[in-house]
């Protein structure tokens, strides 16, 4: 599952770039350009392509569906002032379902409300200085985060700052309401309402019976063991990786510095292997047993029952080029089959190094799309894996 990134993007400007999680301004035109090029690549492989805001709209065709939406909408974003809430309302009420997932994805400006609203209440002449009613949400084209498949269920995540709450409010609905979810035989594994937070980038399914999740920025210890404890009473996994990163912007998630590429390979990047801790998480016999691992890659043999596993560090071998590459994603690989992966274009050392391993590199253009912080596993969401045994 993908998002085409749309006109939320061009609602950022410098002022809001830190509250949304930007740290500078793409060009939407090319940008989508390099989306699309990015979904044919994978089209290309077999792989069939959903979009996020497709889905999203099919399931506000429902009349009332859209009444709940509309109103779990006001009341996450709403303003502390009921009458521009009822405004808000009556506005969305008279839309289309095209119409009000482009509203409730790149926002609604007070200007496009206000004109001809007489001001009555002191909150009517009092408001705060923000152009917005309801926030755009730029980090949408990131679909990994908001939730992760795992064996048949779904982990709906707890974002963990209110810039991308709205963001699993929508995968929520299409859980939900959704044919193509099949609900009854989907378990939810988490859900956005709960207290502790977990983001997709943090998720990373090994096996059908493994998953790693990365204690990290985003993804609290507690929220691991919340979730490792319900995959281990309902499905078919069998043990949890902690991994520890670093608590920083610059990694954010699990998927920033690490992600598998094949069976037994893994791209890392080096700046943080030194930093990184690794838990074993099973079920006991009175809650969950946690054992520290010696290193990552001891770890992960152990996990995943092979002889050796082999740890390609991105970057080439130089430190320097190594950060900068990981700031432009070049760790964020999405592997599309084992031992074949997609990666941005500009990371060419770590894209030589992955090639020196044996790996297949896709490369995709990626200028506009990596301003966002992210590259091509960020922005894609897997629904269903195939089996490789
Ligand atoms: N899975 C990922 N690494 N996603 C990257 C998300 C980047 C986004 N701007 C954020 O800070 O939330």
């Amino acid at each position: 599952m993908l998002h085409r990134p749309g006109k939320e993007l061009e609602r950022l400007t410098p002022a809001y770039l830190e509250e949304l999680l930007f740290d500078d301004i793409p060009w939407l035109y090319q940008m989508q350009k390099e989306h699309d090029a990015f979904a044919k690549v994978m089209e290309d492989r077999g792989t069939k392509v959903y979009y996020y805001e497709k889905l999203l709209e099919e399931v506000l065709e429902e009349e009332d569906v859209a009444k709940k939406f509309i109103d779990e909408l006001i009341e996450i974003t709403g303003e502390d002032n009921d009458r521009i809430n009822e405004e808000i309302r009556q506005f969305l009420g008279g839309k289309t379902a095209e119409e009000l997932v482009e509203i409730a994805i790149s926002g609604l400006l007070k200007s496009d409300l206000d004109a001809g609203l007489e001001k009555r209440s002191l909150g009517d002449y009092i408001q705060r200085d923000y152009p917005f009613y309801i926030n755009p949400i730029p980090n949408l084209y990131f679909t990994r985060d908001p939730g992760a498949v795992i064996g048949d269920g779904l982990s709906i995540s707890k974002m963990n700052t209110p810039a991308r709450d709205r963001e699993t409010m929508f995968l929520q609905y299409v859980y939900e309401y959704h044919p193509l979810i099949k609900k009854e035989k989907t378990p939810l594994w988490y859900d956005y309402k709960e207290k502790s937070s977990i983001e997709g980038g943090d998720v990373l399914v090994l096996s059908d019976e493994v998953v790693a999740i990365g204690v990290s920025e985003r993804t609290s210890a507690r929220a691991v063991e919340i979730i490792a404890q319900r995959l281990f009473d309902k499905a078919p996994v069998k043990k949890v990786l902690a991994i520890q990163i670093p608590f920083t912007r610059a990694y954010m998630h699990l998927d920033t510095v690490f992600t598998m590429v094949d069976h037994d390979k893994f791209t890392i990047y080096p700046g943080i292997e030194k930093a990184v801790k690794a838990y074993e998480i099973t079920p006991g016999k009175q809650g969950l047993l946690v054992k520290e691992k010696a290193s990552l890659q001891q770890a992960l043999q152990d996990v995943l029952k092979l002889p050796s596993v082999n740890l390609i560090q991105s970057g080439g071998g130089d430190p320097i080029t190594a950060a900068r590459e990981q700031w432009n994603d070049s760790t964020n690989t999405l592997a599309i089959a084992p031992g074949v992966v997609v990666t941005y274009n500009r990371n060419e050392a770590s894209n030589k190094t992955l090639r020196s391993h044996g790996i297949e590199v896709v490369e995709i253009e990626g200028s506009e799309l990596v301003r966002g912080r992210g590259g091509p596993r960020c922005m894609s969401m897997p629904l269903v894996r195939e089996d490789l045994k």
